[in-house]
Protein backbone atom coordinates (compact mmCIF):
# COMPACT_ATOMS: atom_id res chain seq x y z
CA UNK A 1 0.00 0.00 0.00
CA UNK A 2 1.26 3.56 -0.64
CA UNK A 3 -0.25 5.96 1.61
CA UNK A 4 -2.35 8.96 0.18
CA UNK A 5 -0.72 12.50 1.81
CA UNK A 6 -2.86 14.62 3.96
CA UNK A 7 -1.90 17.71 2.65
CA UNK A 8 -1.93 20.61 4.77
CA UNK A 9 -0.51 23.19 2.72
CA UNK A 10 -3.60 23.05 0.52
CA UNK A 11 -6.16 22.36 3.39
CA UNK A 12 -4.37 25.14 4.95
CA UNK A 13 -5.08 27.56 1.72
CA UNK A 14 -8.53 26.77 1.74
CA UNK A 15 -9.18 27.31 4.92
CA UNK A 16 -7.29 30.44 5.02
CA UNK A 17 -9.76 31.82 1.74
CA UNK A 18 -12.67 31.23 3.50
CA UNK A 19 -11.19 33.61 6.36
CA UNK A 20 -11.41 36.41 4.26
CA UNK A 21 -15.32 36.37 4.58
CA UNK A 22 -15.05 36.48 8.02
CA UNK A 23 -12.62 39.02 7.80
CA UNK A 24 -15.06 41.00 5.48
CA UNK A 25 -17.86 40.61 7.91
CA UNK A 26 -15.73 42.12 10.49
CA UNK A 27 -14.57 45.39 8.91
CA UNK A 28 -18.08 46.27 7.95
CA UNK A 29 -18.85 46.52 11.80
CA UNK A 30 -15.61 48.52 11.96
CA UNK A 31 -13.41 45.93 13.63
CA UNK A 32 -10.59 44.50 12.12
CA UNK A 33 -8.91 41.46 13.66
CA UNK A 34 -5.67 41.75 15.56
CA UNK A 35 -2.52 39.63 16.64
CA UNK A 36 0.19 40.83 18.92
CA UNK A 37 3.44 38.62 18.90
CA UNK A 38 5.96 38.79 21.33
CA UNK A 39 9.05 37.78 20.80
CA UNK A 40 11.90 37.95 23.07
CA UNK A 41 15.33 37.54 21.84
CA UNK A 42 16.67 36.69 18.70
CA UNK A 43 16.43 32.84 18.40
CA UNK A 44 16.79 32.31 14.41
CA UNK A 45 14.14 29.47 13.98
CA UNK A 46 11.61 31.51 16.24
CA UNK A 47 12.26 34.53 13.95
CA UNK A 48 11.07 32.23 11.09
CA UNK A 49 8.17 31.28 12.66
CA UNK A 50 6.87 34.56 13.94
CA UNK A 51 7.46 35.77 10.11
CA UNK A 52 5.39 33.16 8.65
CA UNK A 53 2.39 34.41 11.25
CA UNK A 54 2.51 37.87 10.89
CA UNK A 55 2.78 36.75 6.78
CA UNK A 56 -0.10 34.59 7.25
CA UNK A 57 -2.15 37.47 8.88
CA UNK A 58 -1.83 40.20 6.24
CA UNK A 59 -2.74 37.51 3.77
CA UNK A 60 -6.17 37.05 4.93
CA UNK A 61 -6.38 40.86 6.65
CA UNK A 62 -5.84 40.66 9.97
CA UNK A 63 -3.72 43.39 11.81
CA UNK A 64 -0.21 41.87 13.19
CA UNK A 65 1.67 43.04 15.73
CA UNK A 66 5.31 42.32 16.35
CA UNK A 67 6.59 43.13 19.61
CA UNK A 68 10.36 42.16 19.43
CA UNK A 69 11.96 42.70 23.01
CA UNK A 70 15.93 42.32 23.53
CA UNK A 71 17.11 38.60 24.96
CA UNK A 72 17.96 40.22 28.30
CA UNK A 73 14.46 42.03 28.89
CA UNK A 74 13.45 41.01 32.57
CA UNK A 75 10.49 38.90 33.46
CA UNK A 76 8.97 42.22 34.79
CA UNK A 77 9.24 44.10 31.03
CA UNK A 78 7.46 41.25 29.50
CA UNK A 79 4.61 40.96 31.59
CA UNK A 80 4.47 44.66 30.95
CA UNK A 81 4.31 44.26 27.67
CA UNK A 82 1.40 41.81 28.05
CA UNK A 83 -0.83 43.86 30.34
CA UNK A 84 -0.58 46.91 28.13
CA UNK A 85 -1.79 44.30 25.09
CA UNK A 86 -4.39 42.81 27.65
CA UNK A 87 -6.40 45.75 27.63
CA UNK A 88 -5.96 47.24 23.79
CA UNK A 89 -9.04 47.31 22.30
CA UNK A 90 -6.87 46.43 18.89
CA UNK A 91 -5.43 43.37 19.71
CA UNK A 92 -8.18 40.01 20.22
CA UNK A 93 -4.93 37.77 20.46
CA UNK A 94 -2.04 37.88 22.25
CA UNK A 95 0.80 34.88 21.14
CA UNK A 96 4.49 34.70 23.32
CA UNK A 97 6.63 32.88 21.26
CA UNK A 98 8.59 29.93 22.84
CA UNK A 99 11.06 28.83 24.28
CA UNK A 100 11.85 31.90 26.11
CA UNK A 101 15.12 33.11 27.45
CA UNK A 102 16.28 30.98 30.58
CA UNK A 103 15.87 33.72 32.82
CA UNK A 104 12.15 34.47 32.23
CA UNK A 105 9.77 31.62 33.57
CA UNK A 106 7.17 30.65 30.94
CA UNK A 107 4.22 29.95 33.08
CA UNK A 108 4.36 33.43 34.75
CA UNK A 109 4.40 34.65 31.17
CA UNK A 110 1.36 32.36 29.80
CA UNK A 111 -0.69 33.00 33.13
CA UNK A 112 -0.62 36.72 32.22
CA UNK A 113 -2.58 36.99 29.22
CA UNK A 114 -5.93 37.57 29.21
CA UNK A 115 -8.16 34.03 28.72
CA UNK A 116 -10.03 36.02 26.24
CA UNK A 117 -6.94 36.72 24.05
CA UNK A 118 -5.37 33.18 25.27
CA UNK A 119 -5.32 32.26 20.88
CA UNK A 120 -2.46 29.92 21.77
CA UNK A 121 -4.78 28.47 24.14
CA UNK A 122 -1.40 27.81 26.56
CA UNK A 123 -3.41 29.55 29.41
CA UNK A 124 -3.96 27.54 32.68
CA UNK A 125 -8.02 27.75 32.23
CA UNK A 126 -7.88 26.90 28.78
CA UNK A 127 -6.06 23.67 29.26
CA UNK A 128 -8.55 23.13 31.74
CA UNK A 129 -11.03 23.42 29.63
CA UNK A 130 -9.47 20.69 27.54
CA UNK A 131 -9.88 18.58 30.21
CA UNK A 132 -13.75 18.71 30.67
CA UNK A 133 -14.93 18.62 26.90
CA UNK A 134 -14.45 22.13 25.91
CA UNK A 135 -12.39 25.65 26.20
CA UNK A 136 -12.37 28.99 24.60
CA UNK A 137 -9.59 28.27 22.42
CA UNK A 138 -8.12 24.90 21.48
CA UNK A 139 -4.45 24.69 21.35
CA UNK A 140 -3.37 25.74 17.34
CA UNK A 141 -0.59 22.53 16.47
CA UNK A 142 -3.60 19.85 18.18
CA UNK A 143 -6.36 21.96 16.61
CA UNK A 144 -4.75 21.61 13.25
CA UNK A 145 -3.95 17.56 13.29
CA UNK A 146 -7.72 17.18 14.17
CA UNK A 147 -8.77 18.96 10.91
CA UNK A 148 -6.23 17.12 8.67
CA UNK A 149 -7.84 13.85 10.27
CA UNK A 150 -10.78 14.69 9.43
CA UNK A 151 -10.16 15.20 5.53
CA UNK A 152 -9.64 11.40 5.94
CA UNK A 153 -13.22 10.47 6.45
CA UNK A 154 -12.66 8.90 9.61
CA UNK A 155 -14.31 8.78 12.85
CA UNK A 156 -12.01 8.76 15.44
CA UNK A 157 -14.26 7.48 18.44
CA UNK A 158 -13.27 3.67 19.18
CA UNK A 159 -9.83 3.71 17.21
CA UNK A 160 -6.54 3.19 19.16
CA UNK A 161 -4.28 6.16 19.06
CA UNK A 162 -0.83 6.93 20.07
CA UNK A 163 0.34 9.77 20.78
CA UNK A 164 4.19 10.03 20.89
CA UNK A 165 5.52 13.02 22.71
CA UNK A 166 3.74 14.06 25.97
CA UNK A 167 4.16 17.68 25.65
CA UNK A 168 2.28 20.65 27.04
CA UNK A 169 2.17 22.29 23.70
CA UNK A 170 1.00 19.05 21.68
CA UNK A 171 0.87 15.71 23.22
CA UNK A 172 -1.17 16.11 26.28
CA UNK A 173 -3.54 18.38 24.58
CA UNK A 174 -4.03 15.82 21.32
CA UNK A 175 -4.62 13.06 23.77
CA UNK A 176 -7.32 14.90 25.52
CA UNK A 177 -8.95 16.19 22.57
CA UNK A 178 -9.18 12.84 21.27
CA UNK A 179 -10.58 11.18 24.55
CA UNK A 180 -13.13 13.80 24.27
CA UNK A 181 -14.38 12.09 20.55
CA UNK A 182 -13.71 8.85 22.17
CA UNK A 183 -10.68 7.10 20.71
CA UNK A 184 -8.73 5.04 22.56
CA UNK A 185 -5.35 7.20 23.81
CA UNK A 186 -2.51 6.07 24.82
CA UNK A 187 0.37 8.48 25.46
CA UNK A 188 4.38 7.36 24.68
CA UNK A 189 7.16 9.17 24.90
CA UNK A 190 9.85 8.90 22.87
CA UNK A 191 12.08 7.13 25.73
CA UNK A 192 8.97 4.73 26.36
CA UNK A 193 10.24 1.39 27.15
CA UNK A 194 9.66 -1.04 23.53
CA UNK A 195 7.73 1.70 22.31
CA UNK A 196 7.07 -0.31 19.19
CA UNK A 197 4.65 -2.24 21.21
CA UNK A 198 2.58 0.22 21.58
CA UNK A 199 2.76 2.18 18.31
CA UNK A 200 2.09 -1.26 16.32
CA UNK A 201 -1.17 -1.22 17.75
CA UNK A 202 -2.01 2.74 16.49
CA UNK A 203 -5.02 2.73 14.09
CA UNK A 204 -3.83 6.41 14.68
CA UNK A 205 -0.33 7.21 15.07
CA UNK A 206 0.69 10.71 16.37
CA UNK A 207 4.29 11.76 16.74
CA UNK A 208 5.32 14.94 18.47
CA UNK A 209 8.59 13.65 20.11
CA UNK A 210 10.93 15.77 18.49
CA UNK A 211 13.38 13.02 17.12
CA UNK A 212 13.80 12.57 13.37
CA UNK A 213 13.95 8.89 12.14
CA UNK A 214 12.45 8.03 15.43
CA UNK A 215 8.94 6.05 13.67
CA UNK A 216 10.63 3.09 11.57
CA UNK A 217 8.18 1.28 9.01
CA UNK A 218 8.33 -2.09 11.22
CA UNK A 219 6.61 0.04 14.17
CA UNK A 220 3.47 0.87 12.38
CA UNK A 221 0.49 -1.29 11.75
CA UNK A 222 -0.43 -1.73 7.91
CA UNK A 223 -2.95 0.66 7.07
CA UNK A 224 -2.61 3.32 10.01
CA UNK A 225 -2.93 6.88 9.58
CA UNK A 226 0.46 8.44 10.44
CA UNK A 227 0.18 12.32 11.28
CA UNK A 228 4.07 13.84 11.79
CA UNK A 229 4.51 16.74 13.95
CA UNK A 230 8.34 16.85 14.53
CA UNK A 231 9.99 19.59 12.54
CA UNK A 232 13.48 18.66 12.58
CA UNK A 233 16.82 20.74 10.96
CA UNK A 234 19.32 18.40 9.62
CA UNK A 235 23.07 19.36 9.37
CA UNK A 236 22.59 19.66 5.83
CA UNK A 237 19.76 22.27 6.01
CA UNK A 238 17.16 18.83 5.18
CA UNK A 239 13.79 19.36 7.28
CA UNK A 240 12.55 16.60 8.40
CA UNK A 241 9.72 15.51 10.97
CA UNK A 242 9.96 12.44 13.12
CA UNK A 243 8.80 9.60 11.14
CA UNK A 244 10.83 7.77 8.36
CA UNK A 245 8.32 8.97 5.19
CA UNK A 246 9.50 6.87 2.74
CA UNK A 247 9.58 4.33 4.51
CA UNK A 248 6.09 4.27 6.16
CA UNK A 249 4.42 5.61 3.35
CA UNK A 250 4.65 2.02 2.11
CA UNK A 251 2.58 0.64 5.52
CA UNK A 252 0.31 3.59 5.80
CA UNK A 253 -3.33 4.37 4.61
CA UNK A 254 -2.58 8.33 5.05
CA UNK A 255 0.57 10.04 6.10
CA UNK A 256 1.39 13.81 6.44
CA UNK A 257 4.55 15.45 5.11
CA UNK A 258 7.04 17.45 6.43
CA UNK A 259 6.89 20.19 5.66
CA UNK A 260 3.44 20.87 4.15
CA UNK A 261 1.73 18.60 7.03
CA UNK A 262 0.96 20.43 10.27
CA UNK A 263 3.30 23.39 10.00
CA UNK A 264 1.21 25.29 8.31
CA UNK A 265 -2.31 24.04 10.21
CA UNK A 266 -0.92 25.37 13.35
CA UNK A 267 -0.32 28.88 11.53
CA UNK A 268 -3.70 28.96 9.89
CA UNK A 269 -5.52 27.61 13.17
CA UNK A 270 -3.86 30.40 15.00
CA UNK A 271 -5.56 32.96 12.91
CA UNK A 272 -8.84 30.93 12.95
CA UNK A 273 -8.70 31.40 16.71
CA UNK A 274 -8.08 35.20 16.04
CA UNK A 275 -10.76 35.84 14.18
CA UNK A 276 -13.12 33.75 16.49
CA UNK A 277 -11.67 35.98 19.65
CA UNK A 278 -12.56 39.31 17.35
CA UNK A 279 -16.25 37.86 16.97
CA UNK A 280 -16.16 36.95 20.22
CA UNK A 281 -15.30 40.01 21.69
CA UNK A 282 -18.45 41.88 19.82
CA UNK A 283 -20.77 39.06 21.47
CA UNK A 284 -19.11 39.44 25.23
CA UNK A 285 -19.39 43.47 24.59
CA UNK A 286 -23.21 42.64 23.59
CA UNK A 287 -23.48 40.27 26.61
CA UNK A 288 -26.02 37.84 24.12
CA UNK A 289 -25.73 34.38 24.28
CA UNK A 290 -22.33 33.12 22.96
CA UNK A 291 -21.16 29.13 22.44
CA UNK A 292 -17.36 28.75 22.65
CA UNK A 293 -15.80 25.88 20.85
CA UNK A 294 -16.50 22.42 22.32
CA UNK A 295 -15.41 19.20 21.16
CA UNK A 296 -17.12 18.28 18.54
CA UNK A 297 -20.28 15.51 19.32
CA UNK A 298 -19.39 11.42 17.64
CA UNK A 299 -21.12 12.58 14.40
CA UNK A 300 -24.61 10.41 14.05
CA UNK A 301 -24.56 6.65 13.35
CA UNK A 302 -25.45 5.69 9.54
CA UNK A 303 -26.57 2.68 8.85
N1 LIG B 1 3.74 30.47 21.56
C1 LIG B 1 4.04 29.65 20.58
N2 LIG B 1 3.07 29.21 19.75
C2 LIG B 1 3.37 28.38 18.71
O1 LIG B 1 2.46 27.98 17.96
C3 LIG B 1 4.73 27.99 18.50
C4 LIG B 1 5.70 28.48 19.38
N3 LIG B 1 5.33 29.30 20.40
N4 LIG B 1 7.00 28.13 19.24
C5 LIG B 1 7.45 27.29 18.17
C6 LIG B 1 6.37 26.37 17.65
C7 LIG B 1 6.62 25.85 16.24
N5 LIG B 1 5.54 26.39 15.44
C8 LIG B 1 5.46 26.26 14.05
C9 LIG B 1 4.72 27.12 13.28
C10 LIG B 1 4.72 27.02 11.90
C11 LIG B 1 5.43 26.06 11.25
C12 LIG B 1 5.42 26.01 9.76
O2 LIG B 1 4.91 26.89 9.10
N6 LIG B 1 6.01 24.98 9.15
C13 LIG B 1 6.08 24.87 7.71
C14 LIG B 1 7.43 25.36 7.21
C15 LIG B 1 8.60 24.65 7.84
C16 LIG B 1 9.92 25.42 7.58
O3 LIG B 1 10.24 25.64 6.39
O4 LIG B 1 10.60 25.77 8.56
C17 LIG B 1 5.84 23.41 7.30
O5 LIG B 1 5.93 22.52 8.15
O6 LIG B 1 5.53 23.19 6.14
C18 LIG B 1 6.16 25.18 11.99
C19 LIG B 1 6.17 25.28 13.39
C20 LIG B 1 4.75 27.16 16.21
N7 LIG B 1 5.13 27.16 17.48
Amino acid sequence: MTARIIDGKALSKTLREGFKSRVSALLAQGVQPGLAVILVGENPASKVYVGNKVKACEEVGLRSFHLGLAADATEAEVLATIARLNEDPLVHGILVQLPLPPHIEPRHVLEAISVNKDVDGFHLYNVGGLVVGNTIFPPCTPYGVQLLLDTTGTDVAGKNVVVVGASNIVGKPMALMLLQREATVTICHARTRDLAQHTILADILIVAAGKPGLIVPQMVKQGAIVIDVGINRLADGRIVGDVDFAGVRDKASWITPVPGGVGPMTVTMLIENTLRSAERARHLRASDDYQDWEAPKRPPETD
